[in-house]
């Protein structure tokens, strides 16, 4: 029996189900030196999106190097428009600005490094379109946390919808009759607006 295994195990057979469950998953630091990016024909996707609804004020849950953060920043390039992005892990947030600065849009993007609850819990401006590419057991608190500066033609784009861990977060929001619920990337994406 593996480590793994035996911590499984105890955790099955005492009352201390929650904090076995958060410890015994995956948190990011485990994934400090990783992409884990969006691809690249999801990156075009966004820009499409971007681009074709005017969109001006994102705000991304989840920097990690960059990479989606750099695709918005290419479709505000042409909307006039700026983005907002978190990461909790400073050395891969540091990192993210180095590339937005070789990238020549750093002005476009204000990185907040920290817990996203804590970083946008002060968030003011009304959002054109929200990423959610964080951890997945956040998905609902800061939907819920953003929820009031949504409005009529905002977008919520849930990447990793599809992760046994994101389910819950796309049921409650399924329960909302205020919200459009569209997949795409054969359930990978599911983007969400809000009924007309
Ligand atoms: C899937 S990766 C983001 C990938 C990125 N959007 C891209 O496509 O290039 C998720 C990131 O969320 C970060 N993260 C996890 N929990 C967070 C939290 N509470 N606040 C801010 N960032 C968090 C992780 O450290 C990780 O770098």
């Amino acid at each position: 029996m593996n480590l793994d295994s035996t911590f499984v195990a105890f955790c099955q057979h005492t009352n201390f189900h929650d904090y076995c469950f958060k410890k015994w998953r995956n948190q990011p630091l485990d994934f400090k030196d990783a992409y884990l990016s969006i691809s690249k024909d999801q990156g075009h996707d966004l820009i499409k999106l971007i681009t074709d609804n005017r969109l001006k004020n994102i705000v991304e849950f989840g920097t990690s190097f960059g990479i989606s953060t750099l695709f918005l920043a290419q479709g505000v390039i042409e909307t006039g428009g700026h983005v907002i992005t978190t990461e909790l892990i400073e050395s891969k947030a540091k990192k993210a600005i180095d590339n937005f600065e070789r990238a020549g849009v750093g002005d476009l993007i204000n990185v907040r490094i920290g817990d996203a609850m804590a970083t946008l819990k002060n968030h003011q401006e009304p959002i054109d379109l929200l990423l959610l590419d964080g951890w997945k057991d956040l998905y609902l608190p800061i939907f819920q946390l953003l929820e009031p500066h949504f409005h009529s033609n905002s977008f919520i784009y849930v990447d990793n919808a599809e992760m046994v861990e994101a389910k819950a977060f796309i049921h409650v929001i399924r329960q909302n009759s205020r919200y459009h619920l569209q997949s795409q990337f054969s359930g990978k994406v599911v983007l969400i607006t809000i009924k007309k």
